[in-house]
């Protein structure tokens, strides 16, 4: 009998997710950073779930690399960092003041914030919502130490809650143009009115069609994955176990079940600061039950899975009988009808006797406060025709009578026996004798009954917080199973497959394809790359244009990319070398918004390439050189090209694709065992030009430019013009301008000309005022 049905299902009443979740858009992120001697210190305060996340000292490069990764990750809205600093992050920071694109607040305080003792001082005096509240400090260090090494170097300045470590070893390095070129992710303002306020939505881009999350939890954990692609071959096996298991058929209404039950997985973070207020709202007990319940749900039947697969035995082990307790005191202390209708947290009857003895009096009220009415009344001026008892927290009891309209001013408010209280809708208010009588009879009902069930529910509260290591396990356990089950059914709906990850220094890509483009496309041509020491690790891409070359480099490093984050690929089959880095030198972002031209942006991004690659690295070169001079950009490609073909088995898994032709007609690459040529298949239909997508060896002859051109509706006699001045310049003929004077009127001013010289009196000629005279100007006019 699972554990679940023993409790009552929660109510499927949609709850506002701002009040549970956290306001995202309110979302504030501080990043703190200290650089000494070539190592990085980070922390960072997330305040959209209160956690505290820090990365354990790490070495870092002199353009701290590191750093531009966590930037590029989280945004963070103020950085904060010492007054006293190293080169290197003063260089940092004064370029990312330079970004119009994002601006953070820079904050420096006093380097004495950043000593150890006080960063250890701080987090000592932290509150943190699971540690009970009486703890003392040295009670606290051995908890802390359990979550941080306290002889690194820490640097917080507000700490509320210290939650996960942030780590960040075997991370593949993916600069910010690459994830934009291969459109990872892309955020666009949302179109609808209604949602401005929050903010952009996610494009077409691979994070949109791989993110089948049901909880809010698991998209940000499969966010976290695109920012941190790993080559950790236990991490991508443990993912790949599960995502095996959920994409083999019979186990699709599993998949189907357990997604249910995550939809109503709400961030526990949140839900156990909220918690850990005062008064928490009656949303926030019902967000917890329900939590918990659907936590029963997951732990229920995954414990009926192959407890073989790691998460599936983590899961079993780690959703504890503390959720079973958790939900079922939740399920028999809290009144949710009756808290829903008061606004306020209600105790359940039969929990407390005293609260039900003093509920059933206020319960009784009514009918007794009536007949106390009707002998007020008899006792009353006749000209009242009703009157009544009310209660008012606080005030007590009250006899309330209908303003007469003779009653004008306060004066005309006092009756004898009664004193006047206060006037309210018409409605006047007196202490009578017999109230007052009732206020000793019944004393203050209400308020007593409310502060009884704030006693219920601090120690509701409290044995909740007590359990938020289990919560906290369940929230990270439950991401990931949603994570996991949405690469699943992507890899479903998609027809992936599972990539064969491998130490060995080779990248197979059998029939891929564009995960983006074969969505957009009816028929799309999967192509294979293969590329190892002996197979080609360079690869020179020539082909027309629009002949598909940029798509066939952008399907290469979004594959890799998904098979490094635990994902199937769009492709028949896939063997994957763990590369340590995707470079690239495609067209991403327009230079207005980064402040340079854009061949200024085509060198930075090939310096990066050229500069950090290794063998182990993926690098995608989409027509590097065309910003500039024909000349000059061949010659800097070539020299790309040849120095990375220079570094043997150093060099990295290149994609180049390029239309200087001439690249490889002039012989202008240094031979190299590692260089494989390869084209698009094109065809030529009578006059039209008919792409067909098709990898194969070889090199391209002709750009078609023509035939592109009139594909693109260049009207024909331009494209005539074209072909011509083309063909001229290539034998090397003078090529004339089109508003030349036709060979009639040349000949004529040419028989004008000879008459001229003809008719000359030798003698008395001066040369140079007739050379500066006559002869040039007409040979200008001439040619
Ligand atoms: N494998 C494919 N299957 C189907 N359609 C494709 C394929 N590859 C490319 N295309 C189509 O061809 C278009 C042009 O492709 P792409 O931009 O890669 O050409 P290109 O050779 O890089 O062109 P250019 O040199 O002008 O940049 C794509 O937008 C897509 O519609």
């Amino acid at each position: 009998m699972s554990e679940a049905s023993n409790l009552q299902e929660p109510e499927s009443r949609a709850l506002s997710i701002n009040e549970v979740e956290g306001d995202e858009g309110n979302r504030e992120i501080f990043l703190s950073v200290f650089v000494q001697q070539g190592q990085i210190g980070l922390s960072y305060y997330d305040s959209c779930d209160y956690t505290l996340h820090f990365m354990p000292d790490t070495v870092d490069n002199s353009d701290l690399h590191l750093l531009d990764r966590v930037i590029q990750e989280l945004s963070p809205n103020v950085l904060i960092t010492s007054a006293k600093q190293e080169q290197s992050l003063l260089d940092f920071i004064e370029k990312l003041e330079l970004n119009p694109e994002y601006k953070p607040e820079i904050v420096m305080f006093p380097n004495a914030n950043f000593g150890l003792e006080i960063s250890r001082q701080r987090l000592l005096s932290a509150q943190i919502p699971s540690l009970p509240p009486t703890i003392t400090e040295s009670e606290k260090i051995p908890y802390f130490s359990s979550c941080i090494p306290l002889d690194s170097v820490l640097m917080r300045e507000r700490i509320k809650l210290i939650c996960s470590l942030f780590c960040r070893k075997d991370v593949v390095y993916i600069d910010r143009d690459t994830y934009s070129a291969l459109q990872i992710f892309k955020s666009e303002l949302h179109p609808s009115v209604f949602k401005l306020q929050f903010g952009e939505k996610e494009g077409l881009s691979l994070y949109a069609v791989l993110n089948r999350c049901r909880s809010k939890l698991g998209s940000l954990l499969l966010r976290q994955w695109f920012h941190r692609p790993t080559r950790d071959l236990n991490i991508l096996k443990r993912r790949q176990e599960v995502i095996r298991f959920f994409t083999s058929p019979r186990n699709f209404a599993d998949l189907n079940t357990l997604q249910s039950s995550l939809r109503n997985i709400k961030n526990i973070s949140t839900l156990l600061h909220k918690m850990s207020l005062a008064n928490p709202k009656v949303v926030v007990w019902q967000s917890l039950y329900k939590t918990v319940y659907n936590a029963l749900c997951v732990r229920d039947i995954i414990r009926s899975m192959p407890q073989s697969i790691q998460l599936f035995s983590e899961i079993s082990q780690n959703f504890t009988d503390d959720l079973f307790c958790i939900a079922t005191y939740i399920s028999k202390v809290v009144d949710f009808e009756a808290s829903v209708a008061e606004n306020r947290f209600t105790v359940r009857p039969n929990v407390d006797p005293v609260i039900d003895e003093k509920k059933r009096k206020m319960m009784g009220l009514p009918d007794f406060l009536t007949d106390v009415a009707r002998a007020e009344l008899e006792n009353l001026d006749p000209r009242f025709s009703t009157c009544s008892i009310i209660y008012i927290p606080l005030i007590g009891f009250l006899l309330s009578l209908p303003r007469l309209p003779t009653m004008l001013d306060k004066q005309s408010f006092e009756i004898e026996g009664l004193n006047f209280m206060f006037l309210s809708k018409d409605q006047l208010h007196y202490r009578s004798s017999r109230t007052k009588e009732l206020d000793s009879m019944l004393g203050d009902l209400h308020c007593d009954t409310l502060d009884l069930e704030m006693v219920v529910m601090r120690k509701l509260q409290a044995s909740v917080l007590q359990r938020s290591d289990c919560l906290y396990r369940v929230m990270s356990l439950c991401a990931e199973l949603d994570c996991l089950i949405a690469l699943a059914q992507a890899s479903l709906d998609h027809s992936y497959c599972c990539p064969t990850l491998t130490s060995n220094h080779r990248l197979a890509l059998i029939e891929s394809r564009h995960p983006l483009l074969e969505l957009c496309t009816p028929v799309f041509v999967s192509n294979t790359y293969i590329s190892s020491e002996t197979e080609g690790k360079v690869k020179v891409i020539t082909g027309p244009n629009s002949s598909g070359k940029s798509i066939y480099l952008k399907q290469v490093g979004l594959i890799v990319f998904m098979a490094l984050i635990g994902s199937d690929v769009p492709a028949k089959e896939a063997e994957i070398g763990l590369v340590d880095g995707i470079f690239s030198r495609m067209h991403s972002r327009e230079s207005v918004s980064v402040g340079l031209s854009t061949f200024m942006l085509d060198l930075n991004q090939m310096t990066g390439s050229l500069n950090h690659s290794t063998g182990d690295s993926l690098v995608l070169v989409d027509e590097f050189g065309k910003g500039t001079n024909t000349v000059d950009g061949l010659a800097l490609l070539t020299a790309s090209l040849n120095n990375w073909m220079h570094r043997g088995p150093q060099c990295p898994y290149l994609l180049m694709s390029t239309s200087f032709h001439s690249l490889i007609q002039l012989g202008l690459i240094s031979d190299s065992p590692l260089l494989d040529l390869l084209t698009l298949e094109t065809a030529i239909e009578g006059e039209e030009l008919v792409f067909l997508y098709q990898v194969k060896n070889g090199v391209c002859q002709s750009s078609c430019a023509a035939n592109i051109a009139t594909l693109a509706g260049i009207p024909d006699d331009l494209v005539k013009r074209g072909v011509e001045v083309s063909e001229l310049y290539r034998t090397g003929r003078i090529i004339r301008k089109m508003d030349s004077p036709s060979s009639d009127e040349q000949y004529n001013r040419c028989v004008e000309v000879v008459e001229k010289f003809l008719s000359i009196d030798l003698d008395e000629l001066d040369p140079d005022s007739y050379l500066k005279d006559e002869v040039l100007p007409t040979l200008e006019e001439m040619l």
